[in-house]
């Protein structure tokens, strides 16, 4: 809908021709944005090849479980001169990896190339031209800036990023602290849970990140902080609602299937378990999460082993030395 406003002929790939019809006939997507008519720069198709025919960008959405396999469908059709963006949120649960890697490896090109676009932006919110506010990363930044000039528009504002590993990894795991603050709600915790979440959430996610290569103050930035705070506290956000559901005591399964969408933070959650672990990172949050979500924790037992934990300081974050250095 961002690029459509812009003129720009948009063609949608799907696997559902029903969806396509529905699209392309009445100019309408019922089950994921109702009550919104979509632009007539809009179409559908379920032919890869006629969605790629003279594309100059691709954007990439599909859920990360999906990605691979859509990545291997483009390869035929994707050129060297065809930007690159994708805006998928989570990590190949497989081999741990990052989005943009599994989609160079399957295009046979340079990681470089590939766009992340990422930051706080809820789909039904950006389809009805709210301000939003989002940013672009990429290795070669030459591409990142070709993706701002693609998207930006006067109601989706769109900042660069160098950090490339730090805006993937924080909007990966942003999920995981607001499954985590819908827990909490649906606990009939108050706002001080929420915030301490959010806050120590933030914490452990960077301190993962860093070492996974990350700038830490690309966690401060939309992708970090914009994105938790949205993804934590919106009504639209399906990590919050499937985080609600389960602390009101529903099992995993019923809210899976109740959602009909995809939750990544569950998947996320497994694969920040796994990193943590081989990276010897604490990330107490997410291990509560993980045990609430596969080997059947109470989330009331989670909270109070969070809450039980060893006295800390809360300086961990920054090493003495830059904050020496800051107070001179
Ligand atoms: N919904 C939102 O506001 C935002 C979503 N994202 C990210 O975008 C990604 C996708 O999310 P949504 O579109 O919201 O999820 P969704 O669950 O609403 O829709 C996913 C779509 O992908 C299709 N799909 C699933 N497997 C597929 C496959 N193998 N091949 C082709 N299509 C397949 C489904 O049929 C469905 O139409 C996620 O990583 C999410 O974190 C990022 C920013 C905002
Ligand atoms: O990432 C998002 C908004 O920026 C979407 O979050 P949910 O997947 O929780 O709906």
């Amino acid at each position: 809908s961002v690029l459509a406003d812009k003129e720009m002929d948009v063609v949608i790939w799907t696997r559902n021709e029903s969806q396509r019809d529905e699209i392309n006939q009445l100019h309408h997507n019922d089950r994921f944005l109702p009550g919104v008519t979509l632009s007539p720069n809009l179409t559908a198709t379920t032919d890869m090849q006629e969605a790629m025919n003279g594309a100059e960008a691709v954007v990439i959405v599909a859920p990360s479980a999906a990605v691979r396999e859509v990545a291997r469908q483009l390869r035929p059709y994707w050129t060297e001169d065809m930007l690159v963006v994708h805006a998928t949120k989570g990590f190949e649960i497989e081999s741990l990896k990052r989005i943009s890697t599994v989609i160079s490896e399957e295009l046979g090109c340079d990681e470089g190339r590939i766009v992340v676009l990422s930051g706080p932006s809820h789909a039904e919110e950006v389809v009805k031209r709210c301000p939003t506010t989002v940013v672009v990363a990429a290795l070669d930044e030459s591409q990142a800036i070709r993706a701002q000039d693609l998207f930006m528009n006067p109601y989706f504002r769109v900042y660069t990023n160098r950090d490339m590993v730090g805006v993937e990894v924080a909007g990966a795991l942003k999920n995981i602290i607001a499954l985590g603050a819908g827990m909490s709600d649906g606990l009939g915790f108050g706002d001080n849970a929420k915030a301490a979440l959010l806050t120590r959430g933030l914490a452990e996610i960077t301190r993962i990140g860093a070492e996974m290569g990350a700038n830490p103050l690309t966690f401060a930035g939309l992708a970090g902080v914009g994105d938790l705070v949205v993804t934590a506290t919106s009504r639209h956000s399906r990590n919050w609602r499937a985080g609600y559901m389960l602390g009101e005591g529903k099992k995993l399964d019923t809210v899976l299937s109740s959602m009909g969408m995809v939750v990544e933070g569950i998947r996320t959650t497994k694969v920040a378990h796994t990193i943590s672990r081989k990276l010897n990172v604490q990330m107490p949050i997410t291990q509560q999460l993980y045990q609430v979500l596969f080997e059947d924790l109470d989330p009331r037992t989670a909270v109070e082993a969070l809450m039980g934990r060893d006295k800390k300081t809360e300086m961990e974050l920054m090493s003495i030395e830059t904050w020496e250095t800051w107070h001179k």
